[in-house]
């Protein structure tokens, strides 16, 4: 349909009654429109903080904001409040000292690393233990016919090529039909793709698919090598804690991986497809009471963690582990090369960036999330009046029910809402921006039902969360230049179509189970509220936080602006090998996140680091040089001690520890495959939210205004907040 001018209410670009500080979005034809915030910043009226040039003096401990009016504020440093940040304030627990570990001696000359001697023909200190290994990563693979299950049963390599595709004009909920030649490319429940052929044991067929072990050190004492954390707490000078909820929550969206659980039923006929019930099956997928029992020696739901003798905190010699669950539908890829018949890892997300995870990923379950009234999502009430994130109905197995009685689990399109408050946080920003559109969209269409209004609300809030990944989070985290040289960049006005509908976005393995977890190297060991006056109150360790989001619906919802506050504000930590100990120790009671991302590398069969080197374009690492290509002294040291062959490292291990380059937070490696997968990503999405079709000139650019400060503070009730969310306040450059 063709809009005029006349008919289009956005025209001139202030009706109907914004501001000079708001946009006018139209929504589909010529009949809607709304305001959207300009500034980015605030509610009610659009002000927007400036740093202060003058009067840095003036806030003692703690920085200073100046806001549009020319007044100034002080935003205090933890552990300090008042209005010139002079007041201390008593936190339960003081932030950890910062100490940078010398890595050269007194004399300024590199320290020789243990274990090593003296090689004066090549003037280089070697390792005394160094020998070439007989490790071999280009392991044959034989005797491979099927895919098979845990349970061996076959599965047939399809592709639904038949499933039947309505073009409509919103994506499905399951992202099937996204493809219209490939319905099931990137859909929910199907396999993961990968960048290069997985490795398992030596001597095992891959479809065997026994992890490698030749010549491995414990996934557990390599996390205490190299990512303990002891004495380095090193914060982020640039970006602030939001870096981490929202890659958190994007890394949600696109991937979920399931390991065998107790109430786990993998009956899903989201592709329209019957399953026969496999009693065999279930029971396969039911979690193994714990692996380290004998009674589950040999058990291949299992994949133990050693504790080395030396660990401070385990007393236990083993930890837990089960493996990933295997897919069964979608496009493996086909080839009559029995090499490529590996079982492959589910992946219950879609891969677009499509909020899988709150709308949910299948028909059913969208269902189960909406309020079927005026286009809207569930939300409980409080007493209050603060809209929360729904109450799930196995409520009964929330750990704080099960400890004190209260409490309960909250329902999204993903299990992993109560994880950490930081996640819930933001699913509830979602569901309140969702019905804030809705609400927008039924005031201007009193007409229009409760379906259209959903889809509409949802087609809007997709695309402002791709805008907001390509345009704001992802230059934080690649830096603008390489996010301008690798089609990632998004423009601040106009179509952009790089559409191929030759190109596969499903999540790689690679991508999900190593290089997106990167993450974990930013988060911070505290949670804390942040009030109006920017006094910090309330300084949790983390510990007493996972699984439990209490700080989000304690009080009837009332500390949620100080929380959402606290976590748009904070510092988040900077992007290195070393990971907190609230995580690295005491993750959910008692695990290694880090210990875990290298032995799910491993439960997954990824490739090894020197592997993805090559496919980077990058020279693999040689422990024949002292110092490791785009590492540092101190772990290239750490990886010679730890592999018998540099050959035989761990992608997440070798890629953690490599510095970061060329204006990336992350280091070459990782960078590299960032880049591959947002660009796929992107140019598989039928629906992306650039491409001509999808809305109107004028519609996009408005999008393209928002930023997700503005979102924060608009469904948050916060009044002011640095524009740029990732970016702290006064960081100069
Ligand atoms: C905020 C606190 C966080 C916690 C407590 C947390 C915890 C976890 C845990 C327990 C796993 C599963 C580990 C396993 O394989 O057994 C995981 C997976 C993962 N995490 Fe995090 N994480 C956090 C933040 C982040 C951030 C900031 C990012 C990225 C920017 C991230 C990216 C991922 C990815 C990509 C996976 C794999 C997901 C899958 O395949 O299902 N996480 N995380
Ligand atoms: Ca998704």
């Amino acid at each position: 349909e063709v809009i005029t001018d006349e008919d289009n209410p956005c025209h001139p670009i202030n009706e109907p009654g914004c501001t000079t500080d708001e946009f006018c979005v139209l929504i589909n034809s010529g009949d809607t429109a709304f305001c959207i915030c300009n500034s980015t910043i605030a509610n009610p009226n659009c002000s927007t903080d400036n740093n202060c040039t003058e009067g840095e003096t003036f806030c003692n401990h703690g920085q200073c904001v100046k806001k549009d009016n020319g007044s100034i504020f002080c935003v205090c440093n933890v552990g300090y409040c008042g209005a010139d940040c002079k007041d201390v304030v008593h936190v339960t627990e003081e932030p950890k000292v910062v100490t940078e570990e010398p890595n050269v001696n007194s004399s300024g000359s590199y320290q020789p690393p243990e274990n090593t001697k003296w090689d004066a023909n090549n003037e280089i200190w070697k390792p005394v233990y160094y020998d070439a290994h007989d490790f071999n990563p280009h392991d044959p693979f034989v005797n491979a016919t099927f895919i098979d299950n845990f349970d061996g049963t076959t599965i047939p390599r399809t592709c639904d090529e038949g499933l039947p595709c309505v073009d409509s004009p919103y994506r499905t909920i399951d992202g099937t039909c996204n493809n219209l030649d490939n319905p099931t490319w990137g859909a929910a429940d199907t396999v993961q793709l990968r960048f290069l052929d997985p490795i398992f044991k030596t001597g095992t067929s891959t479809s065997d698919n026994i992890p490698r072990s030749e010549n491995l050190k414990s996934a557990r004492e390599i996390s205490n090598e190299v990512f303990n954390a002891i004495h380095n707490q090193h914060w982020s000078e640039k970006h602030t804690a939001s870096l981490l909820w929202l890659g958190q929550f994007l890394s949600h969206d696109l991937g979920l991986t399931k390991q065998p659980k107790g109430t786990f039923s993998i009956i899903n006929i989201s592709l329209g497809q019957i399953l026969v019930l496999d009693l065999g099956l279930i029971k396969k997928h039911k979690e193994p009471k714990n692996c380290c029992n004998e009674t589950n020696l040999g058990d291949e739901r299992c994949f133990t963690i050693a504790v080395p003798d030396s660990d401070q905190y385990y007393t236990v010699k083993c930890k837990h582990f089960t493996r990933s669950i295997i897919g069964t539908k979608g496009c493996l890829p086909s080839s009559t090369n029995p090499k490529d018949n590996y079982k492959e890892i589910n992946n219950f997300q879609t891969s677009y960036i499509d909020l899988s995870l709150t709308y949910g990923n299948s028909d059913e379950e969208a269902k189960e999330l909406r309020n079927l009234t005026g286009g809207r999502l569930n939300v409980k009430i409080s007493e209050q009046g603060q809209h929360l994130l729904p109450e799930r109905n196995d409520t009964l197995e929330c750990p704080m029910k099960k400890k004190n009685g209260s409490g309960y689990c909250q329902k999204t399109g993903d299990p992993r809402v109560d994880n950490i408050n930081f996640i819930g946080a933001t699913h509830l920003l979602m569901v309140r921006a969702h019905n804030w559109i809705a609400d927008n969209l039924t005031e201007i269409n009193p007409h229009w039902d409760d379906e259209k209004l959903y889809q509409e609300a949802r087609k809007i809030l997709i695309a402002l969360f791709q805008n907001i990944v390509y345009k704001e989070y992802l230059p934080e985290v690649l830096g603008p230049y390489l996010s301008k040289n690798n089609k990632l960049c998004v423009n601040d006005t106009g179509y952009q179509d790089d559409y191929n509908t030759t190109y596969n976005g499903q999540i790689r393995n690679e991508f999900m189970a190593a290089a997106f977890r990167w993450g974990h190297s930013i988060l911070p060991g505290h949670q804390a509220y942040l009030l109006a006056d920017h006094c910090l109150m309330d300084w949790y360790t983390v510990i007493d936080t996972f699984k439990c989001s209490e700080m989000l619906y304690a009080n009837g919802g009332m500390n949620l602006t100080a929380y959402v506050r606290w976590m748009s504000w904070e510092k988040s930590m900077k992007n290195d090998r070393f990971m907190e100990d609230e995580y690295r120790n005491y993750l959910f009671g008692g695990e290694d996140l880090a210990a875990r991302n290298i032995q799910r590398g491993r439960d997954h069969g990824l490739s090894t680091y020197n592997h993805f080197r090559t496919f980077c374009g990058l020279k693999p690492v040689s422990f024949d040089d002292f110092i490791l290509e785009d590492h540092d002294w101190e772990s290239s040291n750490a990886l010679r001690n730890l592999y018998s062959n540099a050959d035989a490292i761990d992608l997440y291990v070798g890629a953690m520890t490599e510095e970061s380059a060329g204006g990336s937070i992350l280091g070459p490696t990782f960078t590299c495959l960032t880049i591959k997968q947002f660009s796929l990503i992107r140019a598989s999405d039928r629906y992306w939210y650039e491409r001509p079709g999808m809305f109107t000139l004028d519609q996009l650019n408005s999008i393209k205004q928002v930023k997700l400060a503005k979102l924060t503070c608009q469904v948050f009730d916060i009044p002011t907040i640095q524009e740029h969310v990732f970016v702290r306040v006064n960081y100069n450059q």
